[in-house]
């Protein structure tokens, strides 16, 4: 449905060097998928998501959308492109001076409706985005929340194939954020809509998005399912954005204490995380059979992705690296995803 084909994107700044906000980005969007991508400030988030409509041009690479090359269209042909495909902000973009009713029907409008036409589409779209109550008030008289679900009724009112979401709940409270999600989940189900999200926050991928790109320093650093992402994530920065939201830090005493270097005698703390509610468990009990190592258990926690459950346990492996390795290599051949955290004095076992 979306495909950037190699696309790199550089910014010339009078008098200052150029930046290089993507460099050689490949990825493939299929229809009716949610598509999130996510990365640090700064990593090309928005460049992207700018690019699949061409409100940025590719320094390099091709764009294509439903199988059309963006990149190849002059701009009349571009601009008709472009309806197909709706866009919502991080802070809305509403014209204060129209009612909810008058900002959902500026694209049609624009696009030469009849007022009759305009009026059932606009009202339609109200329903849909639970706003018909709002029909007749301002953008200053409504909550952030509400703001954004005319935002949205909005992108939806050419009847888009594709919507691209900048940012789409980083100004709203979590409650609302959640609402926002549900309501572009169920808009994905409904109206099988290609969604492309980008977000700084794991818990928006989480609750929505099917599959992810982890973009860093302007270049997709991994790309993934969801689920996989949180089982076996494969970067540091991944892994990262994972324990943001599954809550599995290391208590703050403990984490206070660790340190990089192995300690001769001392423990080693592991995060595990796992697909299925008990895989962790599992093997931390043959882990104990097999090799006779006791793994103390510091933090454990049962999650879920779309309904599939993943684990993950934090423990702590005693009798410094000589037993640490083999225990490792052991967990990593039962298809766990290990992270060593970092290394304890042996007498900090009670604390955990
Ligand atoms: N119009 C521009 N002119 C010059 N540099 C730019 C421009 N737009 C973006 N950049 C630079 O490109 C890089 C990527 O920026 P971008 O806004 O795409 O990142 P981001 O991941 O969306 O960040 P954030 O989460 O902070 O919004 C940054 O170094 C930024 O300063």
């Amino acid at each position: 449905m979306i495909r950037l084909d190699s696309v790199s994107k550089t910014f010339n700044r009078a008098g200052q060097a150029q930046v290089a906000a993507l460099a050689d980005v490949s990825l493939t969007v299929e229809r009716g998928e949610i598509f999130g991508v996510i990365g640090p400030s700064g990593a090309g988030k928005s460049t992207l998501i700018r690019l699949v409509n061409l409100l940025e041009r590719p320094t390099a690479g091709t764009v294509t959308v439903d199988g059309t090359e963006l990149t190849a269209l002059p701009e009349s042909a571009l601009r008709a492109e472009r309806r197909k495909i709706g866009m919502i902000f991080q802070h809305f973009a509403l014209l204060s001076s129209r009612t909810v009713f008058g900002n959902v029907a500026l694209p049609l409008e624009l696009a030469g409706l009849d007022r009759r036409t305009i009026a059932a589409r606009v009202d339609r779209l109200l329903e849909l985005v639970g706003l018909t109550d709002k029909r007749d008030r301002y953008p200053a008289e409504l909550s952030g929340g509400q703001k954004q679900r005319v935002g949205i009724a909005r992108a939806l009112a050419n009847e888009p194939n594709v919507l691209l979401c900048d940012e789409a709940t980083s100004a709203l409270d979590p409650e609302t954020t959640a609402s926002i999600l549900q309501l572009l989940a169920k808009i994905n189900r409904e109206l099988g809509l290609t969604i492309v999200l980008i977000t700084h926050e794991m818990a928006v991928i989480k609750a929505i998005c099917h599959r992810v790109a982890v973009l860093e320093h302007g270049r997709v650093i991994e790309q993934a399912r969801v689920f996989d992402l949180f089982t076996r994530p494969q970067t540091a920065t991944s892994r990262a954005f994972v324990a943001s939201v599954t809550g599995a830090e290391l208590p703050g005493d403990l984490a206070a204490k660790l340190s990089e270097a192995p300690l001769a005698g001392g423990e080693t703390v592991l995060r595990l995380v796992f697909a299925g509610s008990q895989a962790g468990t599992t093997a931390i009990g043959q882990l104990a059979r097999r090799l006779g190592v006791d793994a103390a258990l510091l933090h454990g926690r049962v999650d879920s992705v779309q309904g599939a459950p993943f684990g993950t346990l934090i423990v702590s492996i005693p009798g410094g690296p000589e037993t640490a390795r083999p225990a490792i290599d052991f967990l990593t051949s039962l298809k766990l995803s290990i992270e060593v955290l970092g290394h304890v004095p042996a007498t900090l076992r009670a604390v955990g």
